[in-house]
């Protein structure tokens, strides 16, 4: 009778959120007042919507034993589909393992790599992943310490004397300090192969918060993309845990190469449902979400990025 009786139905799920809120460029600033209006009333509903996209995902590579003291924070962890596979070293288990995912921009599918502030731990996996993986640009997005606290450990050169993390010898080559970012370019050398990477470095952004002003993070994004135009190399992309700021940063830089090639539609929603199918909490907070809507309204009204005098 078990084998006659019909198969049950799977319990009713909620609707899948559309994966795409598409706004014409033209009506972008009516649209964010509207959603802005009445206390941000719309963009948290339409925030609230994107909470469940890619949690379904297994990070079974990240909760292996070996592998779990190699995450700076037990809720952050890499989906298996997505995660940066170091290359592995004999047999040693884990040893392919670094909390990083590749994560899609506006020129690839694959054009960033985001991943936690080193741990002192896992720098060297992290200059392996460097290493491995061609990038010559590395994006930071957060202090090394902040109230008090640990973020990141001081994985490059204090000055310019070279520094060893595993085989490859890092040396600061110069460094330009501006308010609200400093960059460093970075001499790479393993064995006979030598690299010039660029270093931006973030230094005013509060965990959790957003800049201040928002247009700071347009400026930055602007200096990034001077410093480093699209090429088929990935962009090493980091905060403390590698999932607010950094989301925050990738989303605004794909929306402004979209502005810059004149699109007729911007969706943010669509970008953020995106990458957070290959990480979790891009993007992580709501006032991130507006203050990326803010800089893009910024640009479109024409405001001039420039710092004030
Ligand atoms: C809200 N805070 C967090 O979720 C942080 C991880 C995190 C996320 C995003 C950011 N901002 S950033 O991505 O912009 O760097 C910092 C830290 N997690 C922790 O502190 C977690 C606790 C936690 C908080 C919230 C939650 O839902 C589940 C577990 N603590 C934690 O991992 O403790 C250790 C470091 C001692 C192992």
């Amino acid at each position: 009778l078990r084998r006659l009786r019909a198969p049950r139905a799977a319990p009713p799920q909620p609707p899948a959120p559309r994966a795409s809120r598409p706004v014409r460029v033209d009506h972008f600033v009516d649209h964010y007042r509207l959603m802005s209006a009445d206390s941000d009333f719309r963009f948290s509903e339409e925030f609230e919507e994107l909470k469940h996209v890619g949690r379904e995902q297994p990070c079974s590579a990240a909760d292996l034993p070996v592998n779990r003291p190699k995450n700076r924070f037990t809720n952050i962890l890499p989906y298996d589909h997505s995660r940066f596979k170091l290359q592995p070293v004999d047999d040693e288990e884990g040893s392919d393992y670094i909390n990083a995912n590749y994560v899609p921009g506006h020129n690839s599918p694959r054009e960033f790599i985001v991943t936690q502030g080193p741990l002192h731990c896992t720098r060297d996996d992290f200059w392996r992943m460097c290493w491995e993986s061609g990038t010559r640009a590395i994006v930071m997005l957060t202090r090394c310490v902040e109230k008090g606290r640990e973020k990141c450990d001081r994985y490059w050169p204090y000055d310019t004397r070279p520094v060893y993390y595993g085989d490859i010898a890092v040396t600061a080559l110069n460094e330009s300090r501006y308010p609200d970012w400093t960059v460093t370019e970075l001499l790479a050398a393993r064995g006979a192969e030598q690299r010039v990477l660029h270093h931006l470095h973030f230094t005013t952004w509060p965990d959790f918060g957003v800049p201040e002003p928002p247009t700071a993070l347009a400026r930055f994004v602007r200096a990034f993309r001077e410093r480093c135009p699209p090429d088929h190399r990935p962009v090493v992309v980091h905060c403390s845990a590698g999932v607010g700021r950094s989301g925050t940063f990738i989303t605004l830089d794909r929306a402004l190469q979209q502005l810059a090639a004149h699109a007729e539609y911007i969706d943010i929603f669509g970008m953020v449902y995106s990458m957070r199918r290959e990480r979790v909490w891009m993007v992580q907070t709501e006032q991130q979400y507006i203050c990326i809507h803010q800089c893009l309204v910024a640009v479109l009204e024409g405001q001039d990025l420039q710092p004030p005098a």
